[in-house]
């Protein structure tokens, strides 16, 4: 796998948009002691407001150990000197992003319902496969549900399989027992009254070996 020498596993925590770069900051610090990896997402700040807000959280990951990925923005994961870089269907095309980054950056790309993405994504380098969204989110407009099915047939590539969208400690175990290495999840953390629990509670879904 490129990326990680260690198979990754557990809570893929996103960034909800938040304008405020301290408020984000103590929100992100309360609950990445439970994360595998963070995502750094904001489809609404501008260009010098995303800079700031990942260069800070690039900090605090370091110093906690998670991997940062940055969402959509190749130019931004580079010069923030992040661990990677999230890709969708509007974003760069992952063999581009590998070249950038190089061999050991993480390279996601969304697949959404789709394996013929899949097996492009798997081709062109990607390091993890996200497939989603298979419950109704308030955090995205999206048009496509995916399938627990959809993990299963995914193994053969061999990445790790990340599931998406409306994933809450109460519905992840059947995308854990379906294969699902991780699950990224912005609303049921960020939103909860008790984020630090609502993470740890996601986290305990991983608790149980892999399934084979
Ligand atoms: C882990 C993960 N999976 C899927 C997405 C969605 O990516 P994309 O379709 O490009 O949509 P935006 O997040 O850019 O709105 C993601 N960000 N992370
Ligand atoms: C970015 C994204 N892509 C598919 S669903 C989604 C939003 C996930 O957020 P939540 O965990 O709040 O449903
Ligand atoms: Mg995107």
């Amino acid at each position: 796998m490129n990326g990680s020498s260690a198979a990754p596993r557990g809570l893929y925590l996103i960034t909800p948009d938040d304008p405020d770069t301290a408020r984000l900051l103590r929100r992100v610090d309360a609950v990445l002691g439970a994360a595998t990896w963070l995502q750094y997402r904001n489809k609404a700040a501008g260009a010098a407001l995303r800079r700031e807000q990942a260069l800070a959280l690039r900090a605090r990951c370091a110093a906690a150990g998670v991997p940062l990925i940055v969402n959509d923005d190749l130019a931004l994961a580079r010069a923030v000197a992040a661990d990677g870089v999230h890709l969708g269907e509007d974003d760069a095309d992952p063999a581009t992003a590998r070249q950038a980054l190089g061999a050991g950056a993480l390279v996601g790309v969304s697949c959404y319902d789709d394996l013929e993405r899949a097996a492009r994504a798997a081709a062109a380098g990607a390091s993890y496969l996200a497939f989603g969204a298979f419950h109704p989110t308030r955090s995205k407009i999206t048009t496509r549900r995916a399938d627990a099915r959809l993990l299963r047939a995914a193994a053969c590539w061999a990445l790790p399989r990340v599931a998406i969208g409306g994933v809450t400690a109460d519905n992840a175990a059947p995308l854990v027992a379906a294969g699902a290495d991780l699950v990224a999840v912005i609303g049921a953390v960020f939103d909860a009254p008790d984020p630090p629990a609502a993470a740890r509670a996601l986290r305990q879904c991983f608790d149980a070996p892999a399934p084979p």
